[in-house]
């Protein structure tokens, strides 16, 4: 069968089969996730509608971590944050964790609709340059909850990459939720023709963190997603006042140093736990322009010129899926 992956396990049913994914055959399989999600299946033609929408779009990012609340909603806005203080450059970050959308909240936007126009949905501008789309803008109120199954999140995934009208941009980050779910298999399959740069991997120093980010990093690996780097974030606490730093995860420092050596990736930075980046994010405002000394603003804007100079190095038709 032509459609049979070369690493199948027996009897596997192929990856266009109704019965992909969730055959006996298929239990145990690396791939049994992705095959039952219909990611593996024929080209859904929506793909190519995609990669023509976003030829205006220079560099996508994804933005992943293994663990809930380990910061990536808040490294995603900074990013954002820090890529449009550059004003020639056009930013959009759009927000994919469907049940949890965080970032209307952290951009200081929460409340905003999103308006139809001629050319597709409008997303919310923070600055002239800076252009948000989250799910958090078509709910009635921030408590409502997003309860939806795969299907209705890929379409709803499909609609912000197809339907909203980006215009020219040079960055697209794209936050996402924890783990390897739908959201994730909906992006990675509706992103193959339009291509992903790479993806940005946050983790805390602790074991439990460090653990599901190789999950997160095996994913990558299985569908051909460059991993830009790895990010410890909350790692130690810089003192305001003595300016000493406490290890608050000990004996977990330096893990993830130890696993990017291990697995070949490269270390992003670290940036320390400041609670003002917590503040800052219930009250909307970037910590990057609240605190621009701190040792954690530091750390991101470091980080950010490592993610800038990987964009301009590569380009995203060197990483064909
Ligand atoms: N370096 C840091 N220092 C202090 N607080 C931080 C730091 N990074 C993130 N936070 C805080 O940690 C909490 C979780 O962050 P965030 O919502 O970004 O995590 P997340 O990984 O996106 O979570 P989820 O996946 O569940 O949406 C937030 O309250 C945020 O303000």
């Amino acid at each position: 069968m032509a459609d049979v992956p070369s690493d199948a396990p027996e009897h596997c049913p192929g990856t266009s089969s109704d019965q992909a994914g969730k055959s006996s055959a298929c239990q145990g399989c690396p791939n049994q996730n992705i095959c039952a999600s219909g990611a593996a299946k024929a080209p859904d033609p929506a793909i190519e509608e995609i990669r023509q929408k976003l030829t205006t779009v220079k560099h996508k990012i994804l933005v992943l971590s293994g663990k809930g609340g380990v910061g990536k909603s808040t490294f995603s806005a900074h990013l954002s944050h820090a890529l449009a203080s550059d004003d020639s450059k056009e930013v959009a970050l759009l927000d994919v964790d469907i049940c949890g959308p965080s970032i209307p909240k952290i951009m200081g936007i929460e409340g905003e609709q999103v308006h139809q126009s001629g050319s597709g949905w409008s997303p919310v501008y923070v600055e002239d340059n800076l252009a948000v789309m989250s799910i958090g803008f078509l709910l009635s109120s921030p408590d409502d909850a997003v309860i939806w199954r795969g299907p209705k999140k890929n379409g709803m995934i499909k609609q912000f990459l197809r339907d909203v009208d980006w215009g020219e941009v040079d960055y697209l980050i794209v936050d996402t939720p924890p783990g390897t779910s739908d959201e994730h298999l909906s992006i990675v399959q509706y992103l193959s023709g339009a291509g992903i740069d790479g993806a940005v991997i946050i983790t805390t120093p602790q074991e439990v963190s460090l653990q599901d980010v190789r999950k997160e990093i095996r994913f990558c690996q299985k569908v051909k997603i460059p991993i830009i780097g790895v990010i410890e974030n909350m790692s130690g606490f810089v003192c305001p006042k003595c300016k000493n730093t406490s290890q608050i995860f000990p004996p977990t420092t330096g893990g993830a140093q130890r696993m990017c050596e291990e697995l070949n990736l490269p270390l992003l930075g670290s940036v320390p736990l400041d609670p003002r980046i917590g503040r800052s994010c219930d009250e909307g405002k970037s910590f990057l322009t609240e605190v621009p000394d701190s040792p954690a603003a530091v750390a991101y804007q470091n980080i950010v010129q490592k993610i800038r100079d990987y964009c301009s190095s590569h380009t995203t038709s060197d990483h064909p899926f």
